[in-house]
């Protein structure tokens, strides 16, 4: 009998709770507007008014997070039980205070906004270079204070001096031109940075290491690396020390790259003249530490962290990280993403019917066929051209796995799709079929395949998985040796069987007496090559009288399926196996 669907599968309801937000920093009401016009639920709360506990407390009822520098969000409140967090976002920049490692190992997404303020971090930069050289602060205070002091306040001009940047990144990039343009010369130090572009920016020399005839050399240094392992305690007094008594350095990146204890000291010992600093190691400054003495010096102008606090650089980081995270509760991937690869959103709405069968197969695989460890995973047709299959990947572990575990309580994406898959000890060959249209009945199919004999015998002796999509519509046409065609949605029975006369109502009339309401019924036949083998024969020439008759009876049910309802159906006659599958 040819595979026919008799009446589709019921389409699942629609989840009616709204996503919630929790925003506990002061964020920009462009990129709320957009978070309300998606109908998502904003909780904002005052900046500072949530302890670490509070937030730990807070934090399983929220789908996302939107933080700025403030809030540290630790591996706790990562791991939180019962938590629903999908995204943390930064508006901003520096991750630092984000646990990255552990979102990703519990599948949580860390977005931020790359460029949104770089320009305001850069110029706020050159506003404490310029505040530095010419005493502004001091100047203004003085003459708040009913005093005239000219003498006492003499500067330096900036043009025709040394600026030495550690960092040639976006930020740094455009403090060079800046500076280039204030007429100053500048030195580069990043050994990463591309000779090319630090050429472009004007910058005359471009060192991969801090080294003395740098310290020596410059007028001014500012650093504008991210807070690393590398990038902790770069500048110590030693360092200072080896710089011109004249020099000043300045800190819009984060507190810590210098030494802050070692650059109070130089201050005070008169090894270099003065400071600007924007970034703290504690923020704001603890009482007694030597961020506080450093914020205090008379030597140092000071900012409590206001390098990207520009209305426009809010609106930009606001709007890009809202507009993320819209996204990525829709169920679309972001585009800045610190902890998933990037993929162009066009190319993922391409994918998507793709993503949403791979984890169908993946979940019926394991359902029908048992868990597997080595799988094959082709991709036939138009889909073969797809060289960012990323998201592919991912649903097939999500569909591997989701049925059998809660993957350790973690939410299996893009994010850390490969960590877990690696744990589980599941590999995955992706092999991208170049066999064009031929045979293929639609444009694009996918084939899973196990490589390895599954942990339990389940009596199926192929373990193939085919399926196609069709508009947005996803099919399985071919499960085991079986030609079929039914959309892999709702609870299934799937029954292998002989296909004789009276089956079908033999089976209808048990399901039926255990109320429950059949939704749709195919019979799969054996597919083409499953059919050849019968007629050619066994190797061993004896024969199969009931290999031609074999088929899969694939229902849609509804309703609770009980053991009591298998054990019947597995006893029925005729019956060789039977697996209930859950999509
Ligand atoms: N104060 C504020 O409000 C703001 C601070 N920032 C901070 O500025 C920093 C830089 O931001 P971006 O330029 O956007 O980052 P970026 O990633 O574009 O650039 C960082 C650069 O540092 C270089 N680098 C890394 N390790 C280094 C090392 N050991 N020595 C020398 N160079 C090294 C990298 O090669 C890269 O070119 C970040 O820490 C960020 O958080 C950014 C915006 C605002
Ligand atoms: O973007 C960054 O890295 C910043 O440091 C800006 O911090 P903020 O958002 O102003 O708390």
């Amino acid at each position: 009998m040819s595979p026919s669907a008799l009446s589709p599968p019921p389409s699942p309801s629609p989840s009616s709770s709204r996503p919630r937000i929790l925003i506990p920093e002061k964020l920009s009401p462009e990129g709320l507007s957009l978070l309300s016009s998606a109908n998502l639920d904003i909780d904002l709360r005052p900046p500072g008014s949530l302890t670490p506990s509070a937030l730990l407390e807070l934090i399983p009822s929220y789908h996302a997070l939107i933080i700025r520098s403030e809030t540290k969000v630790t591996s706790q409140v990562l791991s939180a039980p019962s938590s629903k967090l999908k995204v943390v976002a930064r508006a901003g920049v520096g991750v630092d205070n984000i646990d990255v490692e552990a979102a990703t190992k519990q599948g949580i997404i860390v977005v931020n906004s790359p460029s949104g303020n770089i320009r305001a971090a850069a110029e706020h930069t050159i506003a404490l270079l310029l505040a530095t050289a010419r005493n502004i602060p001091r100047g203004d205070a003085s003459l708040k204070g009913g005093k005239w002091e000219r003498s006492k306040l003499v500067g330096i001009e900036v043009g025709g001096k040394t600026l030495g940047i550690i960092g040639l990144g976006k930020v740094g990039f455009q403090v060079a031109r800046m500076a280039i343009g204030l007429g100053m010369n500048v030195l580069g130090v990043d050994p990463y940075a591309s000779p090319e572009i630090a050429k472009r920016a004007g910058v005359t020399e471009l060192r991969p290491k801090l080294d003395d005839e740098v310290l020596g050399k410059v007028d001014f240094l500012t650093v504008h690396t991210p807070l690393l392992a590398s990038t902790v305690g770069l500048l110590k007094e030693e360092e200072f020390k080896k710089m011109k008594k004249s020099a000043r350095v300045l800190n819009v990146a984060r507190g810590g790259v210098y030494d802050e204890e070692g650059l109070v000291r130089a201050l005070d010992e008169g090894l270099i003249a003065g400071a600007g600093i924007d970034v703290f190691t504690s923020e704001p400054v603890k009482s007694g530490s030597w961020a506080e003495k450093l914020s205090k010096h008379e030597k140092v102008v000071s900012t409590p962290h206001l390098g990207a606090s520009t209305v426009e650089a809010q609106e930009n980081v606001s709007v890009d990280v809202c507009r993320e995270v819209v996204e990525i509760l829709r169920g679309g991937l972001p585009t800045a993403a610190v902890n998933a690869p990037l993929i162009l959103p066009e190319e993922y709405r391409r994918l998507q019917p793709f993503v949403n069968l791979i984890e169908r197969m993946g979940s019926l695989y394991t359902q029908h066929f048992g868990s597997g460890r080595r799988f094959e995973l082709v991709y036939h047709g138009e889909l073969a051209s797809i060289t960012n299959t990323r998201p592919l990947f991912a649903a097939l572990i999500k569909g591997l796995v989701s049925s059998i575990s809660d993957a350790g309580g973690r939410d299996v994406n893009i994010v850390n799709a490969t960590l877990i898959a690696k744990e589980r000890g599941i590999s995955v060959d992706e092999k991208h079929a170049g066999d064009g249209n031929s045979g293929l009945t639609y444009a694009s199919a996918v084939t899973l395949k196990s490589l390895s004999s599954t942990e339990e015998s389940t009596g199926f002796d192929e373990q193939v998985i085919e399926g196609y999509v069709s508009g947005k519509q996803v099919f399985i046409s071919k499960l085991d040796k079986f030609a079929a065609n039914f959309q892999p949605e709702g609870t299934l029975l799937i029954l292998h069987n002989y296909d004789e006369p009276g089956k079908i109502g033999n089976v209808g009339g048990v399901v039926g007496r255990h109320g429950i309401n059949i939704t749709f019924m195919q019979v799969a036949g054996l597919n083409r090559e499953a059919r050849q083998a019968v007629v050619d024969g066994p190797v061993d020439g004896t024969e199969n009288k009931h290999a031609a008759k074999e088929a899969l009876m694939i229902l849609g049910v509804d309703g609770d399926v009980t053991e009591e309802l298998l054990d019947e159906l597995k006893k029925s006659e005729g019956i060789l196996d039977i697996s209930l599958v859950r999509l």
